[in-house]
């Protein structure tokens, strides 16, 4: 399977204008997921903004994940929560999400945590940063090789993520990376989110 994009939503949002822009990226080519990435934000932003985005997503039969929150992700029908090492525990978070959804775990730079994640169940590791990113200050950086090593060793996806854009995601697709989660190298742009897509596509092929 080739690599997949894995698009991640700014941390805040204009709802109106980032659904027709979301809308635009999810018609300009493949993408697998959307995951909605909203932080500082109270739990009723985080309903509204699945209300509007998820049926967007999931009517172009692609996977809707909330980060952070496996209650309001369960309360709102998403596909998937992806958490990280300070969030809910995985066991408790498939404990609320059920066995069939879609349950992602940040892995930083470690093999360590990436082999728990794997032994407990989750569906894919994520790991990065692998380059600087604005998005958030990362705790950890990560290089290709971790994503070599993961592949041959396991059959459960692997996600990089951090500061990927067309530019330099190269690396990393070589590297085996079964999806390349991206934030600003989608909608910062400098060409627009068609042709972001479009170029990450054909990357990917
Ligand atoms: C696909 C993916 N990978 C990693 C992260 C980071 O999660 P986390 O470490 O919990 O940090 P925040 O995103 O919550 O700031 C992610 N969201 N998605
Ligand atoms: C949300 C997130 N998590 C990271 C990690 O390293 O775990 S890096 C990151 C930011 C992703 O946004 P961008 O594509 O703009 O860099
Ligand atoms: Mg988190």
């Amino acid at each position: 399977m080739n690599t997949q994009l894995y698009l991640i939503t700014p941390p805040r949002i204009d709802l109106d204008i980032f659904a027709d822009t979301l809308v635009t990226a999810l018609d300009s080519g493949e993408i697998a997921c959307v995951q909605l990435r909203l932080k500082d934000v109270d739990d009723d932003t985080v309903r509204r903004a699945c209300e509007k985005l998820q049926p967007l997503v999931q009517d172009r039969d692609i996977a809707f994940v909330l980060n952070d929150r496996p209650d309001l992700a369960k309360e709102m029908g998403c596909d998937g929560v992806h958490i990280g090492q300070d969030d809910t525990p995985y066991k408790k978070a498939r404990e609320i999400m059920g066995k069939d959804a879609i349950v992602g775990v940040t892995c930083h730079d470690s093999k360590h945590l990436a082999m728990i994640a794997g032994e407990q169940g989750a569906d894919y590791v994520a790991f990065g940063a692998f380059y600087p990113t604005d998005t958030k200050q990362p705790k950890s950086k990560a290089e290709p090789w971790i994503l070599e090593w993961w592949t041959t060793m396991f059959e459960i996806p692997c996600v990089a993520i951090g500061g990927i854009t067309t530019d330099n995601a190269t690396p990393l697709i070589e590297a085996g990376a079964d999806f390349l989660a991206v934030c600003g190298g989608i909608w910062n742009h400098p060409k627009g989110v068609e042709h972001a897509v479009k170029h990450f596509n054909k990357l990917c092929e």
